[in-house]
């Protein structure tokens, strides 16, 4: 199963086998709608068919207007001969017209269904990927790879398959009838197409390397242009404005100079393809008109060989379109079903129940715990228990597992070692659904959506009665604040929040939590952005709920969690202390030195 950084690796050469396989099943995908591939084929084959009846049409017209010209005396047949081709001409013209329609419309639509359900199941695939995979994943890539690579795939309906029967039926049947009529002319008017359609397979490729490249370029652009929108207040807080131009200025260069390579590379491929196909048409015209001089061939016959000749040199040309399209969809396709097929880390176990909270009891046994890729274990032997109306406080150092505990009971990672239990339930056992409901954490970040005030604090519970959302955001004191917006609880709140300020947003996500009702609820350094006064309050409203449920609060401030029956001091990945605040300060230990550190002698203890 390849890993995050394999899937989005830059290469583009894919081995015979796998490309081969990718190409099988985006057909497959294709005939899941069988009636729109069948009728967009049939139309592309009649199509061409009625396309290569114009020369011959054409060649005919030219003969009976010779007729016409030279033999008098059968003026009028030879008029009505002629008026017949000419609707013949029309008639087949609009005819081709007609299957052309179907033939793109058709084959559009099917290319819109593929994309259409890869869509879906590429969108639902991210939303239940492992956390372990998303940390390693930039997101940017997976934009990427579900807008253009899916894309690429998309087209390949259209632009592989169809373009696969039209060009087969172009250049076979049509050269099949110009080496019939005369083998040499037919061999002349075909010498133009090994050389255009190798020219055109190699330029494809080439300008398909160069466009890998220029969206490595483009995208590293994109990343500029992202960071510097995102940390638009460090930029102006700095006075970065000329690093950032700069650093804008050098990725925008480099994707400049590819796009003059692909010019470059284009129009002077272009102009070899032409001159080729001119070579082989004024060889034509003398061979062939030294046969119609020779009453070999009539004027009719060289006229649809021109013809034919012209209409062959478009798809010719467009061979290596063909070329490009399969090995863009080999490549893009195997990066998007890689995706697909990755197996998912934290899944539902087979026959797993929906969790059965009675008593409420959370409990820690022996867990270890080392991130996805990581060398070194983050958590080794953590065991504590939690019972229902009981809050946990967990502090310690930076970077010593606080948060990576509180990760753990909503299994966003799965524990490598020991196991987590709800009311004697290993967590690995029941519904991801039921446990994500019946375990919530305040997340750090605090995530807005670009939606009203309302909307974001019911994310969990859309049809929540508006009581109950007035209720949740008094409980995050953030009531009396939106009530005196002009728009209350329909104030849409900009891009990530950013109309509100970080301590409201902190709020906001609390009062989204508290909807729900869980019963273990976790506040992940989700007050650091609240004032201490505010912080208080909300600390009040939640601890008069708190006997539904286990409350855990990881906090880097005593004052956010020394009110909690037990604090859990966490260093290197362990528990080395545990108590009350008052134990905790007897035993003298780390909790007492952060204690004495934070907390001035002066300041009174609850
Ligand atoms: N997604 C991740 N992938 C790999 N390693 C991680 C990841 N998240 C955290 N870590 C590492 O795990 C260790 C514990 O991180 P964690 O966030 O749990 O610590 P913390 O005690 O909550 O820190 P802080 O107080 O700074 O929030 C750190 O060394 C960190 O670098």
């Amino acid at each position: 199963m390849p890993s995050p950084t394999e899937i989005m690796r830059p290469t583009d050469t894919v081995s015979w086998k796998s490309g081969l396989a990718t190409i099988k099943r985006v057909t497959a995908l294709a005939w899941r709608t069988p009636g729109m591939v069948i009728i967009a084929i049939g139309s592309t084959i009649i199509a061409s068919g009625l396309q290569l009846l114009v020369p011959l049409l054409l060649g005919r017209a030219v003969d009976q207007t010779q007729t016409l010209v030279s033999d008098p005396a059968n003026a009028e047949a030879a008029t009505s001969a002629l008026w017949a081709t000419a609707w013949l001409v029309l008639g087949v013209w609009i005819a081709r017209g007609t299957f052309t329609v179907f033939q793109n419309y058709f084959s559009e639509s099917v290319g819109h269904n593929v994309g259409y359900s890869l869509r879906l199941a590429y969108y639902e695939k991210i939303q239940r990927l492992s956390f372990g995979f998303h940390d390693r994943m930039h997101s940017g890539d997976l934009i990427t790879l579900g807008m253009l690579d899916l894309e690429a795939v998309r087209m390949f309906f259209s632009t592989g398959l169809i373009r696969i029967v039209l060009l087969s039926m172009l250049i076979g049947i049509g050269g099949y009838l110009l080496l019939s009529t005369d083998l040499v002319l037919g061999l002349l008017a075909l010498s133009f197409v090994p050389f255009v359609a190798w020219r055109s397979s190699v330029t494809q490729l080439k300008l398909r390397g160069t466009w890998l490249e220029l969206q490595n370029r483009l995208s590293v652009l994109s990343r500029v242009m992202e960071e510097n929108l995102g940390g638009i207040r460090v930029v102006r807080a700095f006075a970065a404005k000329p690093h950032e131009m700069a650093k804008y200025a050098v990725a925008s260069e480099s994707a400049l100079e590819l796009a003059h390579e692909r010019v470059d590379i284009r129009v002077r491929n272009t102009s070899m393809m032409t001159f080729s196909f001119l070579v082989a048409m004024g060889l034509v015209l003398w061979i062939g008109g030294g046969k119609v001089m020779a009453d070999e061939i009539t004027v009719g016959t060289l006229a649809s060989f021109l013809t034919f000749m012209t209409i062959l040199q478009m798809p010719v040309r467009q061979l290596g379109m063909l070329v490009n399209s399969f090995a863009r969809t080999a490549t893009c396709g195997e990066r998007v079903f890689a995706l697909l097929d990755l197996d998912l880390a934290i899944t539902d176990a087979a026959g797993a129940q929906d969790v059965e909270i009675s008593e409420g009891v959370l409990r820690f046994d022996n867990v270890g715990f080392t991130y996805p890729g990581a060398s070194k274990s983050t958590l080794k032997g953590v065991s504590f228990t939690a019972k229902r109306g009981e809050t946990i406080g967990l502090i310690g150092p930076p970077g010593s597992g606080k948060s990576t505990i509180a990760h753990l009971i909503p299994r966003f990672y799965d524990v490598t070692e020991g196991a987590i239990t709800i009311d004697g339930q290993d967590i690995r056992d029941v519904t991801l659904a039921s446990l994500r409901h019946a375990v919530v954490a305040v997340q750090q970040d605090a995530f807005l959506f670009t939606t009203s005030l309302e909307n974001n604090i019911a994310y969990g519970d859309p049809w929540a009665p508006p009581s109950q959302i007035a209720d949740a955001s008094a409980s995050a004191q953030l009531h009396q604040f939106i009530a005196t917006l002009p728009a209350g609880y329909e104030t849409v709140v900009g891009e990530r929040g950013a109309s509100l300020s970080g301590g409201q947003r902190q709020r906001m996500t609390i009062a989204r939590t508290l909807m729900l009702r869980p019963s273990v609820l976790i506040f992940d350094d989700s007050t650091a952005a609240v004032d201490a006064g505010t912080e208080q309050r909300i600390r009040t409203t939640i601890q008069a709920q708190a006997s539904e449920r286990v409350t855990i609060i990881v906090a880097h401030r005593l004052n956010s969690l020394m009110h909690a029956d037990r604090i859990l001091f966490v260093e290197d990945g362990q528990i080395v202390e545990q108590g009350s605040h008052a134990e905790l300060l007897a035993l003298g230990g780390r909790y007492r030195a952060l204690h004495d550190l934070q907390i001035r002698p002066e300041e009174p203890t609850p």
